[in-house]
């Protein structure tokens, strides 16, 4: 098979080298001989992987999508899964990797071209996390994605580096290990893992971090699972559960920020199966990704009757009436969910909460427009940060016009139901759902129950 990099304008591992190349050489003179000859050594995974590395690193991606483009469905199954194993494993390692390597350098304060940096924490990841991977491959390779980057006199120091780190022990037994100790060995940055810390203790930091570091699995909060529920994670479909059963006989529904229409599908699977059942209505702000929200729910017997309409629900323009039920599951900074997005965390900076605080406040004010008398609004994100939960709520509630319900008494009505499949009492705290990545299972949440005053 033609070896073949990926990337939205088809540039690829081989046009990239090019591109280095040809600022130092007259373009006509295309690439060299000897970085033609290191393409064709590396296999198509590690180059599609080194590919997508290199424009998320630039911004110029996101890692799910780049791994679900035309150029990666192309790969071969085995190739598939080892461009998303090195894609995703670098990705939540970085930070850890990049430290390991760091130790190993002759000058660790010398600053690394991002090709060079890639190529060591390919290199590092398979020497470290993946087993099956020979060590001569994982090594070899890193130098030719060097080489092929343009990059040739770094080759050198490449290859000492993987070199020692596969030569290493692996790290002992820790007695004790301060928090920058483990952020760093779980890859995660420093100043958001101190957040966690003060905001949930130690214990719950590290279980957060360790959760994070995994790839996500197929949570047990549920007793029913399978079937006709969709494959989703287990906070995400909990907060979707609360919704569906915050308001009994509910008629008039809206789910104000709804792609990729995970929660709607649990509101649609919860009440809008039968006749007679609530009018649901899906809207976003986005008509692509209500597009694609329309065409998954489309697959679901039980969302037939979910009407569709793009609005920015802090507008609220394009929707009609009041409802007496309203999910708004806000944007924000997803960093309850770094296990499935493990950039989020190179991304990041502290300014990002105010940031999203403010579209937060903006859209859970519009939508509370929509809210009718006695109705109720479930607010949630996939945040831990207190900025864009607790804050935002009590904003808005101070602005008067509604009261929080404590989510309590629907969580018990949950247990009760069957609905889960054990005891959640430690994801309740001060009236509201908070789940915790590693601590509950599934993504961390928060969700709180508002109604109209
Ligand atoms: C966290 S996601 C929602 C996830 C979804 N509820 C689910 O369970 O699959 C947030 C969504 O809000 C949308 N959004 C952002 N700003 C918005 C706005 N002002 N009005 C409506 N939707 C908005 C985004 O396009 C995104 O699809």
């Amino acid at each position: 098979m033609k070896k073949q990099g990926v990337g939205p304008r088809g540039q690829g591992v081989e046009g990239a080298a090019k591109a280095v190349v040809a600022r130092k050489r007259p373009v006509s003179a295309g690439p060299t001989a000897s970085v033609e000859a290191a393409v064709a050594k590396i296999t198509p995974a590690r180059l599609a992987a080194f590919e997508i590395l290199k424009l998320v690193g630039e911004n110029k991606g996101h890692s799910d999508e780049l791994l679900h483009s035309a150029r990666v469905d192309g790969l071969s199954p085995e190739d598939r899964n080892l461009t998303t194993a090195l894609v995703m494993g670098v990705l939540r390692w970085q930070i850890a990797l990049d430290a390991r390597v760091r130790g190993l350098l002759q000058r660790p304060e010398q600053r690394l071209a991002e090709p060079v940096a890639i190529a060591l924490r390919m290199g590092a990841f398979q020497l470290l996390h993946l087993e099956r991977i020979p060590a001569h491959a994982a090594l070899s390779e890193s130098v030719e994605l060097c080489r092929a980057a343009g990059e040739p006199h770094a080759t050198g120091m490449v290859n000492a580096v993987l070199r020692k780190l596969a030569a290493a022990q692996k790290p002992g037994v820790r007695i004790h290990e301060s928090v920058a100790a483990f952020a760093e060995r779980l890859g995660h940055p420093r100043w958001l893992v101190e957040r966690w810390v003060a905001a949930y203790g130690r214990d719950a930091a590290l279980k957060i971090c360790e959760a994070d570091q995994q790839e996500p699995v197929e949570g047990g909060m549920f007793v029913e699972r399978g079937g006709d529920w969709p494959v989703m994670d287990d906070g995400s479909r909990l907060v979707g559960e609360i919704a569906a059963a915050a308001v009994p006989g509910a008629k008039r529904v809206w789910d104000c920020c709804a792609a990729p229409g995970g929660k709607t599908l649990v509101l649609a699977k919860r009440l809008g199966g039968a006749e007679g059942g609530p009018e649901i209505l899906a809207s976003d702000v986005s008509a692509k990704r209500l597009a694609q929200t329309e065409a998954r729910l489309r697959r679901y017997a039980y969302a037939e009757r979910v009407g569709f309409a793009v609005a920015d629900a802090a507008e609220a323009k394009g929707v009609a009436g009041e409802f007496d039920l309203i999910l708004c599951d806000v944007p924000c900074s997803g960093t309850g969910t770094m296990a499935g997005n493990p950039e989020i965390r190179h991304r990041l900076k502290v300014e990002e909460f105010a940031r999203q605080a403010e579209r937060q406040r903006a859209i859970l004010k519009g939508a509370l427009k929509r809210l009718g008398p006695g109705g109720r609004l479930v607010y949630s994100t996939c945040s831990l940060e207190a900025e864009e939960c607790e804050v935002v709520v009590d904003a808005v509630v101070g602005a008067g016009g509604v009261v929080r319900v404590p989510v309590d008494g629907v969580m018990a009505e949950l247990a009760e139901r069957g609905v889960l499949s054990g005891e959640m009492g430690s994801a309740v705290r001060d009236g509201a759902l908070r789940t915790l990545p590693g601590v509950h299972g599934g993504d961390g949440f928060y969700a709180v129950i508002l109604e109209r005053a």
